[in-house]
């Protein structure tokens, strides 16, 4: 039996991709092969000797130890555009939110009382204060063309809004989704200061953090407003409440509500709904659940944040996977500890990404403990686990 620790509500469509008759699944169990969580913070957890990989329904792994996971031989997966659809609506709902003034008027109409009378004489009265801007000929900026930021700015493109991008690291695919009325910001200084709308979405680390500060917040266009709903510790709250107060900004609408921003005059605060749709929690839940069991089973690796990508189509019966250090030797001194104990390797598949590396051995008859031993004490050798195949 596989035993899978989550953490997080993982929609059951994705956990029923795990046979019952192969896995256990619960949030309580003892030496679990692989966790599956969302944004639980796993920094502050020790992950039990027994985890063999980790599955992120969604996309941001900033609450996973991930460099660590690394050192231990740990593939961390995530599911790359899973819940992108979720967050571009939630993000277009999030400027209309705000150029139209929508939750002060909402506060004001449940404020009302009376008959029909009464409340048409207050709302046709009082409308004027809530007097808002278009989307259309306002321009958008996203910092971060990604899953996320592609639907982002092709949906603005589809509002009528003019829309500038920056992404230092744009791939290939991005590039193809992303509308060809998209034009490029020279840097995100460029993007933030012609902007009317600045919309982010990048990974929080340690390049991103504080990325927007009070220097950026100073050349931001007046009355500008900013979305995040990547991570809180994108922005430097101190400088964002400022610009709030000195009404350089109009609105700051965000996913992740911090105590310092509470309350603060322009502050929208949504509760992490970003990708808490119907839809995106099935396709993260099915994707990961499909991802670590193909990990488990199979030894492939696919969607990693710090493996290589590793596919071998599964022909033969015994299988080895083992991480390890990127380094010289390491392939030459697994097959030696293969070979000199009689075993005939079949296929191999051998994938470094920077530092480390994966790889995958099939063989002729199954690895006995006291080889894997051996394989596992080479110096470099991060992980190593046999990998029998089951009946479909
Ligand atoms: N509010 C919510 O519920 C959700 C939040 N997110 C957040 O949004 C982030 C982005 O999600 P995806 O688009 O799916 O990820 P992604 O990995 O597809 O895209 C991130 C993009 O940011 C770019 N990037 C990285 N550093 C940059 C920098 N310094 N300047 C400009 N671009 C930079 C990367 O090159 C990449 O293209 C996630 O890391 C997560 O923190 C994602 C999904 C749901
Ligand atoms: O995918 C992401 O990065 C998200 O922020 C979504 O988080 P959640 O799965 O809703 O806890």
């Amino acid at each position: 039996m596989y035993k899978v620790l989550t953490y997080d509500n993982i929609a059951v469509t994705g956990l029923e991709r795990l046979p019952r008759d192969r896995y256990e699944v619960a949030s309580e169990i003892q030496h679990p092969d692989a966790i599956l969580l969302r944004s639980f913070d796993l920094k502050g957890v020790t992950i039990p000797d027994s985890v063999r990989c980790i599955g992120r329904a969604g996309a941001g792994v900033n609450n996973i130890p991930v460099a660590d996971c690394s050192r231990r031989g740990i593939p961390v997966f995530n599911t790359p555009g899973a819940n992108a659809n979720a967050v571009k609506e939630i993000v277009v709902a999030g400027m209309l939110l705000a150029a139209r003034h929508i939750c002060e008027a909402w506060d004001f109409t449940r404020s009302l009382a009376g008959d029909d009378a009464a409340l048409a004489q207050a709302v046709e009265r009082n409308k004027k204060n809530f007097v808002g801007t278009e989307l259309a000929g306002k321009t958008l900026g996203v910092l971060g063309l990604g899953a996320v930021g592609v639907g982002v700015a092709n949906a603005a493109v589809s509002l009528g809004m003019n829309v500038t991008g920056f992404d230092p690291a744009l791939t290939v695919e991005r590039a193809w989704q992303l509308s060809a009325a998209v034009s490029r910001a020279g840097s995100t200084d460029d993007l933030i200061a012609h902007a009317d709308f600045i919309s982010l979405h990048v990974p929080l680390n340690g390049e991103t953090r504080n990325m927007i500060d009070a220097g950026r917040l100073g050349s931001v266009k007046k009355g500008a407003v900013l979305l995040n709903f990547s991570r809180a510790g994108i922005v430097d709250e101190v400088a964002v409440r400022a610009a709030l107060e000195h009404d350089r900004l109009s609105a700051y609408v965000s996913d992740f509500p911090t105590a310092r921003l509470m309350g603060v005059k322009g502050t929208i605060l949504l509760p992490h709904l970003g990708a808490s749709t119907v839809e995106a929690e099935d396709n993260c839940a099915v994707m990961i659940a499909d991802q670590i069991r193909d990990f488990l089973e199979n030894g492939n690796i696919r969607n990693s944040v710090n493996y290589p990508t590793v596919e071998m189509p599964r022909c033969h019966p015994h299988r080895i996977g083992v991480a390890n250090e990127n380094i010289p030797n390491m392939v030459s001194q697994i097959s030696a500890a293969l070979g000199e104990a009689g075993l005939n390797i079949l296929e191999l598949l051998n994938k470094s990404r920077g530092e480390y590396a994966y790889t995958l051995i099939d063989l002729d008859t199954e690895v006995p403990p006291a080889v894997l031993d051996r394989i596992a004490n080479i110096r470099g050798v991060l992980s190593v686990h046999p990998l029998l195949a089951h009946r479909p």
